[in-house]
């Protein structure tokens, strides 16, 4: 049977290099698989949805609170923005070792619900 895999959280402020370190440990290793997060914030250039995010709209997001699809979610400047419980999951039982680069306050709620 395949191994389930970890869920790993890697949070920081804005700037302190998660981006740097999720790149690099993608290009390194197979085992890994990064979360895709849902957010309300607009896509920027060249961002694709379902590639960075999930674009929402407010009333999306607020619907998927509801229904308890987010594993957790934060508001972040004006934005929502949250990880899909179902995508997660899939990945675990495929047996990736799935990455949350999560703001801080969502890294918190992460550890609380985990552990
Ligand atoms: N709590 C939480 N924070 C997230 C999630 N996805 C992204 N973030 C954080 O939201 C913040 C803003 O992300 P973004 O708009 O892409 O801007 P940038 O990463 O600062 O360029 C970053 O600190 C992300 O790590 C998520 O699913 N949950
Ligand atoms: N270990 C490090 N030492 C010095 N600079 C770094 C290091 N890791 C990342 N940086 C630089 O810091 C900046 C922010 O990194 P980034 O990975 O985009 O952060 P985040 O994803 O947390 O917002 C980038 O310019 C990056 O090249």
């Amino acid at each position: 049977m395949k191994r389930r895999g970890l869920l790993i959280v890697l949070s920081g402020f804005s700037g302190s290099g998660k981006g740097t370190v999720v790149k690099s440990l993608l290009q390194k290793y197979d085992n890994y698989a990064l979360s895709i997060s849902a957010t309300t914030r607009q896509p920027r250039p060249g961002e694709v949805d379902g590639r960075e995010y999930f674009f929402k709209t407010r009333e999306e997001f607020e619907q998927m609170i509801v229904e308890d699809k987010l594993l957790e979610h934060a508001q972040y400047v004006d934005n929502y923005y949250g990880t899909p419980r179902d995508y997660v999951e899939h990945k675990l039982e495929d047996g990736f070792d799935v990455i949350l680069e999560i703001e801080i306050q969502g890294g918190i709620e992460d550890q609380r619900k985990i552990s």
